[in-house]
């Protein structure tokens, strides 16, 4: 046994078995196999180890040559596309023959367990069945809104200090900490307070964040089972992590399981979070509670928090259009050049007839995630064999996954200016703000499976936008900084996001 451990951490072992199985299984595809094509063999699996800090660009690369093509992988078939007509046909037209399967879950469910990011089939529709009444209930609607009002008045707060202190500040980590927060107290009603440096909060958070990274590596290492069945390396690493995630959720669920069962009177007891409502029903299943906890945290932290970074960022680097934006919530918020306001005062107005009178921030906020998709990759499964609309085949038990980071920067799908950030792309002729084909702008999937939060992601960005760029002017510390993405289960930013707030004229002192 330890002799295989052994081989399987020499690169050169591992190098010389996958160089040899490569060229064998491209001689093999080129061989017609009763008349069936396959797409084109760009690399192995082991090239996405190779070139795991720059990922996506390495996708992306390939993307440029093959509108979909394999990776050679000895265990099963990979196969990636950007082409909009196949993503459309594995996102809905043959819905049932493309899941998360059992790779998917194998990889997964150490942390997300059995909740809506890991099943299909039955189990999938009754989670998705549920989880859609409560993101439609006016409750949730209501409740969500003053908590992230109420943690972007706390994150307004302390950039007015760094504005009167001229401090620098790192805007992701404190996006990251707010989202936290917000999505903590909608979901478990609890107060994480990681703005305020609550220890314990910070502590779940990071163990969370890194859980979340390990995770998405075992999908580029074919050897994750091996190295978890030894404890050893990554995999003793995330055991570690899990362990913090699940002690802190598990006493989370105790106490308000406690809670319920102690308050008399019924009618008293607050029900706006959500896992109050779940715990009505399965207060006999902790182990089912942490997983809902854990795939709604993983669900709304993450891709609000980046996708703020990144707006954040572009804006920084294009002046002008962060001027824009601003211009243009100043006026849906009825707020005057001269007038005096502070950040309470200034999220009164912030209602949700002004934040659909922002068509340009809407439209700043989609070209972001375009660009930076919180899901920059989504592997599915095949469940038998099919035909993709190209023509070419997949067996059954091979991974599809359409690439929402390689398609943002395809220019067959945004023309040659697709690298730009270029809100206007948005906008019809008279600025209202214009859908693109979910099967284009592919950020919040599509289909049956669409993302359940959209509606709900757009309107917490435009609130914490709203207020950050009408209060302040950002700034990048180091003007020349160019970020990078650091590779995940979503696409964070890499390290701080180093910016200097002053305030617009008019914004006082809270
Ligand atoms: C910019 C913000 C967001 C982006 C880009 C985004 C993107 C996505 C994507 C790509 C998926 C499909 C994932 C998969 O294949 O497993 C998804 C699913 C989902 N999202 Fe979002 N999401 C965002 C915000 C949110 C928020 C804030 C929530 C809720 C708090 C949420 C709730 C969900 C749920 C419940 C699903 C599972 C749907 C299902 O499998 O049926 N999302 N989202």
């Amino acid at each position: 046994m330890a002799v295989s451990v052994d081989l399987l951490s020499n690169p050169v072992f591992v190098l010389g078995s996958f160089l040899v199985l490569f060229i064998f299984h491209n001689y093999l595809h080129k061989q017609p196999q009763h008349g069936k094509k396959y797409h084109p063999t760009a690399a192995t699996v082991l090239h996405l180890l190779f070139n795991y800090d720059k990922l996506h660009d390495y996708m992306t690369t390939l993307s440029e040559k093959y509108k979909a093509y394999r990776l050679y992988n000895p265990v099963h078939g990979m196969v990636y596309t950007t082409d909009p007509v196949n993503v459309e046909y594995i996102l809905k037209t043959n819905f049932k023959n493309y899941g998360k399967g059992y790779y998917i879950r194998s990889v997964t469910s150490d942390l997300l367990g059995e909740g809506i990011f890991t099943v299909d089939g039955d189990q999938w529709r009754e989670q998705r069945k549920v989880a859609s009444q409560e993101f439609s209930t006016k409750v949730l609607r209501d409740f969500s809104s003053v908590t992230f009002r109420t943690n972007t008045i706390k994150l307004g707060k302390i950039l007015s200090q760094a504005a009167d202190s001229n401090e620098i500040i790192d805007i992701n980590d404190l996006f990251m900490k707010l989202t936290m927060d917000s999505i903590f107290k909608v979901g478990f009603g609890i107060e994480l307070d990681n703005l305020g440096g609550n220890e314990e909060g910070v502590r779940f958070s990071l163990a969370f964040d890194d859980a979340n990274n390990l995770t998405y590596k075992r999908f580029v290492d074919p050897t994750w089972k091996i190295k978890k069945f030894f404890n050893i390396g990554l995999e003793a690493e995330l055991k570690r992590n899990l362990k913090i995630i699940d002690d802190f959720v598990y006493k989370v669920i105790q106490l308000k399981i406690e809670q319920m069962q102690m308050s008399k009177d019924e009618s008293l007891l607050k029900k706006d979070d959500i896992l109050s409502r779940f715990v009505e029903v399965h207060h006999n299943n902790p182990k089912y509670l942490r997983d809902i906890i854990l795939n709604f945290v993983l669900a709304g932290k993450d891709p609000i928090a980046i996708s703020m970074s990144w707006l954040i960022y572009e804006l920084c680097k294009h002046p002008e259009i962060q001027e824009k934006v601003a211009k243009e919530i100043l006026e849906a918020l009825n707020v005057k050049s001269e007038e005096i306001i502070d950040v309470v005062d200034f999220i009164d107005r912030v209602t949700d007839s002004a934040l659909e009178k922002m068509p340009y921030l809407h439209a700043a906020l989609s070209e972001s995630i375009r660009l930076y998709p919180a899901l920059p990759m989504d592997p599915k499964v095949s469940f038998g064999d099919d035909v993709l609309p190209d023509g070419c085949s997949v067996k059954r038990g091979d991974m599809v996954a359409y690439m929402p980071y390689a398609m943002g920067r395809m220019k067959f799908i945004w023309g040659d200016d697709a690298l730009e950030f270029k809100p206007e792309r948005w906008l019809d002729q008279d600025g209202r703000y214009r859908q693109e084909s979910p099967f284009k702008f592919t950020a919040f999937q599509a289909g049956p499976r669409t993302c359940l939060g959209r509606e709900f992601a757009y309107r917490h960005l435009k609130i914490i936008a709203s207020v950050l760029l009408g209060c302040f002017v950002f700034k990048l510390s180091n003007e020349k900084q160019v970020m990078s993405y650091r590779v995940s289960i979503n696409v964070h930013v890499e390290g701080p996001l180093r910016v200097c707030v002053s305030r617009r004229s008019g914004f006082q002192n809270p």
